[in-house]
């Protein structure tokens, strides 16, 4: 595996090393950023394989601003974006698109047809596909799915609250909840359908792509820069346990996906009434105009079991652990929970505001996905909100960008920025929601699907669940702060690292977050 890598990376190097001698100004040499110690790594160790997240990021955004140019792998300027007008910019031109390693990797894993991969005319098409399933009405059917999913969570709570046991790790049993809570809306069928095998598949495919190596980013940085039709041979030299890992899940999503899609098409044929859930849905638009095929269906299965569980299941692991740091909080909100009890159940999530202004703040400080790529496909001017000050000394107010140019979204960033949230933008403040004053400038952004947030992206690929995201994480937290209160253990000692979504880290190094926890009613 070490020969293969180094293999690669010296090809990768020696094409590098021409490119260079190609382009040997940057085209934003101009735009301040941080010096980097290794002309190898650049500054991306930093950014993306760094122990805490956000340690470098944010003080560079203090010093440089929401624009500034930092160091890829050997020496290349990329761009770094947090500026509101200009992300909103490369979200919504056509003048930027994924970067070929990104889409390589996409279509890897994913296969070519899932709304994840495609691109252009082709990813308008399935967007609109599958809106319907998305939309807030549909969402809004799935509430009694996820009461299921919150029983079980309670049930899978209480079996581990043995006289004997300190603290529970609150990750895996969140895991669990959330890839319950997709079974069931996207496929209509229980986890308990799903044997252990297919399970620790998942987990293995999120392991396999977790916490990063220097190796695994140098290999995927020097992707960027290889042409397209060049990155097919990577596979040949994937490591034999992530190839399987990835072929794997990819035949278990095959399964479920064509035993659920089939059942649906049964259903329809004998005249029964289809079930609410996402494949019911989709299924029922076959047959008409704009309809998908049962290939394109099919091929949703795995980016749906994948985009929608790790994500909702971590920012809810982080979302308990500020709830742990704050008992005066955790007891108001579950006093506003139990105050909207009607026979035992909430109706109205939306009409509780410590709720939605806690969620919304975990939202803002932990996106699960804090960074995504793009590639300027064409010269653009990108338009900023904040001004930028270049290297001589000059104010710029729009910046001028060449085809080619490598552009990180630092959307965690740009929800720290304290020209948007106020001077408290680093704390977490659930207040700020219900007093609305350094929102009052987020506001007019109008960013994002979702309190002017970025953490579901924004633009054509904004993400399809949002909707689904936030309901579960109401329905959840109501479960759980309503019945269970949560504090940290003394020696916590977790940490919160960026490691394919934002996720917190034992010491060990695995990924959890013991806490110690107790029924309240
Ligand atoms: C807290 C939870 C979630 C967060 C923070 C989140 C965030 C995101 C982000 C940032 C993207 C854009 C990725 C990119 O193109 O770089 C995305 C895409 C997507 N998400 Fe989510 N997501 C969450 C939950 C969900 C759920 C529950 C589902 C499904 C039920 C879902 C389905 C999708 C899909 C299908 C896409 C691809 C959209 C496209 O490429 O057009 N997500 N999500």
């Amino acid at each position: 595996m070490g020969l293969v890598f180094a293999l690669t990376t010296l090809l990768g190097a020696a094409f590098l090393l021409c490119l260079r001698l190609l382009r040997r100004r940057s085209p934003i040499g101009f735009i301040p950023g941080p010096p980097s110690s290794s002309w190898l790594f650049g500054n991306g160790l930093d950014i993306s394989v760094c122990n805490v997240w956000g340690q470098h990021e944010f003080d560079w955004q203090k010093k440089y601003g929401p624009v500034y140019r930092v160091k890829g792998c050997m020496g290349i300027d990329q761009l770094m974006v947090s500026d509101p007008h200009a992300v909103q910019h490369i979200c919504t031109s056509s003048a930027f698109a994924m970067p070929p390693n990104v889409g390589h990797i996409r279509k890897t894993v994913f296969g070519k047809l899932s709304v994840l991969t495609v691109t252009g005319e082709s990813h308008r098409r399935l967007r609109t596909a599958l809106n319907p399933a998305f939309s807030s009405g549909s969402v809004r059917k799935l509430i009694p799915l996820l009461g299921n999913t919150a029983t079980m969570l309670t049930s899978d709570l209480e079996k581990s609250l043995l006289p004997n046991t300190d603290t529970i790790d609150m990750s895996p049993i969140l895991a669990k909840a959330t890839l319950s809570a997709i079974t069931e809306a996207v496929f209509g069928c229980s986890f308990t359908d799903l044997d252990d095998e297919q399970v620790s598949f998942l987990s293995d495919l999120f392991a396999t792509f977790g916490p990063r190596r220097r190796a695994q980013f140098l290999v995927e940085s020097l992707m960027q820069y290889l042409p397209p039709f060049s990155l097919d041979l990577f596979n040949l030299f994937t490591p034999a346990p992530i190839a399987a890992t990835i072929s794997s899940v990819q035949k278990m999503a095959q399964e479920l996906g064509t035993r659920t899609l089939n059942q649906r098409l049964q259903s329809e044929r004998e005249g029964l009434e289809m079930n609410d859930d996402l494949f019911g849905i989709l299924a029922k638009q076959m047959s008409g105009k704009g309809g998908l095929s049962y290939n394109e269906i099919l091929a949703q299965t795995l980016v749906l079991l994948v985009a929608g569980q790790d994500t909702t299941a971590n920012t809810l692991t982080l979302a308990l652990r500020e709830l742990a740091k704050n008992p005066v909080f955790q007891q108001e909100l579950r006093s506003e929970i139990h105050s909207n009890l009607v026979e035992g159940k909430l109706v109205g999530y939306d009409n509780l505001p410590l709720l939605n202004a806690f969620i919304k703040e975990t939202l803002r400080v932990y996106p699960a996905e804090p960074l995504a790529e793009r590639v300027a496909v064409e010269d653009t001017i990108l338009p900023l909100k904040f001004p930028l000050t270049t290297t001589s000394g000059e104010q710029i107010t729009a910046l001028p960008i060449k085809k080619g140019q490598l552009v990180i979204l630092a959307l965690g960033s740009y929800q720290r920025l304290e020209a948007v949230w106020g001077e408290d933008a680093q704390e977490f403040r659930p207040q700020r929601w219900i007093d609305q004053t350094p929102s009052d400038s987020a506001e007019s952004l109008r960013l994002g699907p979702y309190a002017n947030l970025l953490t579901f992206l924004t633009g054509a690929r904004t993400c399809l669940g949002w909707r689904f995201a936030v309901l579960e994480m109401q329905v959840l937290l109501c479960e759980l702060v309503g019945k269970f209160s949560f504090a940290l253990p003394k020696d916590d000692g977790v940490q919160i690292q960026h490691a394919l979504t934002l996720m917190p880290l034992m010491p060990s190094g695995e990924k959890g977050s013991p806490m110690r926890v107790a029924r309240v009613v």
